[in-house]
């Protein structure tokens, strides 16, 4: 079995050593420009269209991370890239839910006992106990409730908030209330405070979060984008900060990566910015999944973790 991998950053001789051990019988090898011998699996993070394209024998692609939106959107600018026929995988969780729950429980916290309010007192000298939230004032919503959105919706629920989630599909997550489809997202954002993004990039969630979203929110909402730029109207966050809909923001991730030093959004009292770092991709976990899920295509069982280029995730 022969394995191809391509990625800018990571460190490909921990890679290609840790997927030999995975596989011991694979030839696992670093592929470069030029190089068209034969492959069986390619794994890739932003591939050049000449290392997967006319490769009709390779019976999987797997993409190093949970989004495919960068693979997808060059493939449709280059058909061909991903012969017909062969399956992207992406990588489920490997490690990244519980780096998404601590990212997400500990600003929902940090939320929940007004240490935003504290830290601007502080900054005025000033010894002053305000009210406490409560809980049930505290409703936790996640737009997005799959491997990731999942897993941190049931992990808030654990501290006790009232949590509900939205998504193509009803779940049932202990503790958790669900709203599935457009028709339920009125529903799912009334009463809303802190909303939690984990939703796909796919043209039906492109700048979802938008003033018409923000304004249905409860009043002194909070927003954590842990999903994709795109997905927010920066300008309309903005905006609602400055009418005091929206109380505060936590964002990872920004149309344009890395955020803009002339962004308006550094200077911003009131938004938290970490540089793309939410949930990384754990090297051991990520390749023993690889591992396990191309074991099973070699016995001809369908792994999950199959990408839907129809769904676009
Ligand atoms: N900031 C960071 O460091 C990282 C960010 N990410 C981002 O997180 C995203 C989510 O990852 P993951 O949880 O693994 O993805 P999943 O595919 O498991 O979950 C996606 C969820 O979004 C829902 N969804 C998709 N389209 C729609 C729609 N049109 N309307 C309503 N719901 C929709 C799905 O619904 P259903 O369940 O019904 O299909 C599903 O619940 C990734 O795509 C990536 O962009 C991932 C890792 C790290
Ligand atoms: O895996 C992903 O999709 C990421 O965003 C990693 O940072």
């Amino acid at each position: 079995m022969d394995i191809i991998f391509h990625h800018p950053t990571f460190n490909t001789q921990l890679w290609l050593e840790g997927m030999q051990q995975q596989l011991p019988g694979a030839t696992v090898r670093q592929w470069h420009p030029g190089d068209n011998q034969p492959a069986d699996y390619a794994l890739v993070w932003h591939p050049p269209v000449e290392m997967l394209s006319g490769r009709e024998t390779l019976k999987g692609v797997f993409a190093l991370g949970a989004g495919v939106d960068s693979i997808l959107s060059k493939l449709q600018a280059h058909p061909d890239m991903l012969p017909a026929g062969v399956p992207l995988f992406r990588l489920e969780d490997t490690g990244m839910a519980l780096q998404m729950q601590e990212y997400a429980v500990s600003q929902v916290l940090h939320w929940f006992r007004r240490f935003d309010d504290y830290q601007a007192l502080k900054q005025q000298s000033k010894w002053q106990p305000l009210d406490d939230y409560r809980r049930e004032d505290f409703t936790i919503g996640l737009l997005g409730a799959g491997v990731l959105g999942g897993k941190v919706a049931e992990s808030l629920a654990a501290w006790g908030f009232p949590v509900r989630c939205w998504s193509r599909s009803k779940k049932e997550y202990p503790g958790v209330t669900s709203f599935a489809g457009t028709e339920q997202l009125g529903d799912f954002l009334k009463g809303t405070r802190v909303l939690i993004n984990l939703l796909p990039n796919t043209p039906q969630t492109v700048g979802i979060i938008n003033s018409q979203l923000l304004n249905q929110l409860a009043d002194e909402a909070f927003v954590m984008n842990l999903a994709r730029g795109v997905h927010l109207v920066e300008s309309d966050l903005l905006a609602a900060l400055e009418s005091g809909k929206v109380k505060g923001a936590m964002l990872d991730v920004f149309a344009k990566e890395p955020l803009p030093m002339e962004s308006p959004l550094w200077k911003h009292p009131r938004i938290a910015i970490t540089p793309h770092l939410a949930a990384v991709t754990r090297p051991q976990e990520a390749m023993e999944y690889i591992a396990k899920t191309i074991r099973q295509i070699e016995n001809g069982e369908s792994p999950s973790g199959q990408v839907s280029l129809h769904h676009g995730y």
